[in-house]
């Protein structure tokens, strides 16, 4: 459905009048084709409902086949159950908007377009899927390339009610005599809708340049280019349902991961894809890609540089092999009046050699490297005369003995990864770590910040791309190990610490008897997390079908590493604006993406039509983005008549943050939805401090966790210092001006540097209470 060119009467109104219908005339039409449209819609709902009764009547049969009780039973009853439950949600999901769309032919036929595919009890299509081939020509006909498309109609509903049309005439020569063509601009309207603070699907909207790249070919990857608002998320997403259901087979069953900046942007984003029917897309920020780890904070530009470049890989391997802190020197021991010692020397030999080889790490070499110390141990002993009949005995009894234990937990420790950042905060260990390569200026950075991490554990968004690279060199932990009945751990001499430190397993108390021997399918699994939960947490794969990366101009190289190891055979979906990059080195990321993408085909798409903002606040955010990218081309916004930015200079005595409490509480009572408050990086407490006890439409956030989220209106706190925090700043302001639909306030100090980069007045400056 192409947009109106901006400023004109949409094309459908302008055909009316051709037609010389007068208003009443036209009215009295359009009411006429409501009516019809309502018909068929309700025929739809009727069927659904039917889908709805076939769906539960599947789960019903599947759980009582497990009633049977074999092993078989419950394995189908599993595919069953689940098979259904997914199709009932699919259902569920579709009730919204049902039908969107209808395509009158040439051909006289009608189709209608829906979000599903509907069929009536006699295999008569009521409905065609919106992803289905038929459905192609509703988002890509032009009156250029008609397609044989006469009339492309717009449906909008609430609830099941069908309550506006809005027509393109597509093919004139072909109309019928009798066609009506309604329009009013609901498209524009649609546009302007307040904001809930989740993304919605566009699934009736979509536009020809957004289609081309939705139903790209599935044998390789898609990159999406286009500025702020442009639609590149709301394609990306729209592009997974496609793949889904246009290749169910191969990527229903190894995954889709879809990768967004924060967690605020993928809790903005989740309802998408499950209001489209596809529920079973794993969501991640980047800041939660390892398990049980989640970013606290973004590091500053100077630490990022440094963390996010593959300079890191070969530090981390060091710092992974070196000898852990606090490791003893040697170790002595006594068996039957004599003591035998392994010297530094020996024990750095034991390390090396055993490091040398391994193939899985430190963690998967502990039991190799006890073995080897108690060997040696057994070579001096029976270097001093011992009989080799004594052997098995002294290894035995070496090996139960708390000393040994003692010795190994803190010569070969079973490391997590994060031990590893935080031995790290030792600066002479980095320099070590660092081969001499950083200097000490970025050795007091880096050791800096992850001193922060040994002392309140908490980690930045790029400390997890490290503990995902760390976690492929240390190798896994080992693996728990149920205690067997009978057999408590503690009698066991060889476990400590809850290891087994000659099998490597962790020993743990197992659950009751009877619970163990219950077959767990993912149906029960499903059924315990309850409707409504998208994935299940135990089933996320270690690697995917197909990634979506979204804000790919922010990763550094270091976070393409992690993404690329979940993604080694897939396909990829990337979106990006380099314009918004807060990553300072974009050739290196382009570089790592690259290498992460390998050979497959690209297809690359740019999008040029901007939905967001309204003109008059584009137009600020142009003069920001012609200064940060010279040459870059600002996309078009498609809305106007919104209101002018306003620039609001807050005086020397006036703190910005208490300036802000009556600027927002003054904002509630003129904007209904969503309000963005957003700070320089890292600069947040003081803002949520002042706006403390205001509604939850009103949010707080650093410029860094912005990206890619929207509100009806965005106030800009201290523009100056986000410019001046990186050399990417005025990027990272051009993200942080682009996020308003309707109205922008920038809260300035500097009120002069503000104006003559906004091209905005200043306002007077405002005090406290304003
Ligand atoms: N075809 C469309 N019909 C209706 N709304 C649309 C359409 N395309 C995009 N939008 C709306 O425009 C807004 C911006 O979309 P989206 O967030 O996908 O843009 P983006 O290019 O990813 O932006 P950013 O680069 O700032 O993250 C959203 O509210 C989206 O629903």
């Amino acid at each position: 459905m192409p947009l109106p060119p901006s400023g004109q009467t949409p094309g459908p109104a302008a055909e009316a009048e051709a037609r010389g219908t007068d208003a009443a005339h036209a009215a009295h039409a359009k009411q006429r084709e409501l009516e019809a449209e309502q018909q068929h819609v309700d025929r739809a709902y009727v069927r659904l409902e039917a889908m709805r009764g076939e769906a539960q009547a599947l789960m019903r049969e599947g759980y009582k086949q497990a009633q049977v009780g074999t092993m078989g039973s419950l394995v189908e009853r599993d595919t069953m159950v689940f098979r259904a439950e997914l199709w009932a949600r699919t259902l569920d999901a579709a009730d919204d908007g049902l039908v969107f769309g209808r395509l009158d032919r040439t051909d006289r036929e009608v189709w209608h377009i829906g979000r599903i595919g509907v069929r009536d009890a006699d295999s008569e299509i009521l409905v065609v899927d919106w992803r289905a081939p038929a459905a192609e020509a509703f988002y890509q006909a032009t009156p250029e390339d008609p397609r044989g498309i006469v009339r492309r109609r717009v449906l909008h509903c609430r609830g099941h009610q069908v309550v506006d049309i809005e027509d393109d005439l597509l093919d004139p020569d072909a109309a019928p005599d009798d066609l009506v063509v309604v329009g009013d601009g609901a498209f524009l309207a649609a546009l302007s809708r307040t904001r809930d603070g989740s993304m919605r699907d566009i699934v009736a909207t979509i536009q020809q340049e957004q289609d081309d790249a939705i139903r790209a070919p599935a044998d390789g990857s898609v990159i999406v280019r286009g500025g702020p608002g442009t639609g590149k998320t709301a394609v990306a997403l729209h592009r997974v349902a496609y793949l889904l259901f246009r290749h169910r087979q191969r990527f229903g069953s190894r995954g889709v991961l879809v990768v967004g900046p924060n967690p605020r942007f993928t809790a903005y984003i989740e309802r998408v894809l499950p209001s489209l029917g596809e529920g079973g897309a794993v969501l991640h920020s980047l800041g939660d890609m390892v398990d049980g780890t989640t970013a606290a904070y973004h590091d500053t530009a100077a630490v990022a540089r440094l963390k996010g470049a593959t300079a890191m890989v070969p530090l981390l391997r060091r710092a992974v092999l070196a000898t852990p802190a606090g490791a003893p020197h040697e170790l002595r021991i006594k068996h039957r009046g004599t003591e035998v010692v392994l010297d530094s020397g020996a024990l750095r030999r034991i390390r090396n050699d055993l490091l040398q080889r391994a193939r899985r790490g430190p963690n998967g070499q502990r039991v190799a490297a006890a073995k080897t110390v108690l060997a040696a141990l057994w070579e001096r002993l029976a270097s001093r005369g011992a009989a080799r009949s004594e052997k098995e005995a002294f290894l035995e009894d070496v090996a139960a003995r708390d000393e040994f234990a003692v010795f190994l937990n803190t010569w070969w420790p079973l490391v997590r990864p994060v031990d590893i950042l935080r031995g790290l905060a030792d600066p002479a260990r980095l320099d070590r770590a660092a081969r001499g390569r950083l200097s000490r200026d970025q050795i007091r950075l880096l050791a800096g910040s992850w001193e922060r991490t040994a002392r309140t554990g908490e980690v930045s968004f790029l400390d997890v791309a490290l503990l995902d690279e760390i976690d492929t060199l240390i190798g896994p932990l080992p693996r728990v190990r149920p205690r067997t009945p009978g057999s408590p751990a503690e009698d066991n001499p060889y476990v400590v610490d809850g290891y087994d430190i000659f099998t490597g397993e962790a020993v743990r108390s197992s659950a009751p008897a009877d619970e163990i021997s219950e077959v767990t399918t993912y149906a029960d699994r499903m059924a315990r997390a309850g409707r409504g939960r998208d994935r299940d947490e135990d089933q996320e794969p270690d690697e995917f079908a197909h990634i979506v990366v979204d804000e790919a101009q922010d990763l550094a190289p270091m976070q393409w590493r992690m993404l690329k190891r979940r993604g080694k055979h897939a396909t990829w979906t990337i979106v990006e604006d380099p314009a918004q990059s807060a990553w300072e080195d974009l050739d290196a990321s382009a570089a790592a993406m690259s290498e992460a993408l390998g050979d497959r085909r690209r297809h690359e798409f740019t999008l040029t039509t901007n939905y967001r903002n309204p003109a008059e606040i584009a137009a600020v955010a142009a003069r920001v983005l012609v200064r940060a990218v010279p040459g870059a081309k600002p996309s078009r916004a498609v809305r106007e008549g919104g209101e002018r930015p306003h620039l609001l200079v807050v005086g020397d005595k006036a703190p910005l943050a208490g300036t802000l409490h009556a600027v927002v509480a003054r904002m509630l009572g003129e904007v209904e939805g969503t309000i963005g408050i957003v700070t320089p990086v890292g600069e947040t407490a003081e803002a949520a401090a002042a706006l403390a006890g205001l509604p939850s439409r009103v949010q707080v956030m650093d410029a860094l966790d912005a990206k890619g989220l929207e509100f009806d209106a965005a106030v800009i706190v201290d523009p100056k210092t986000i410019v001046d925090q990186s050399p990417a700043g005025l990027r990272t302001l051009y993200v942080a001006l682009t996020r308003a639909t309707r109205s922008l306030v920038v809260a300035t100090g500097d009120g002069e540097w503000a104006a003559e980069l906004l091209g905005l007045e200043p306002a007077e400056p405002v005090a406290p209470g304003v």
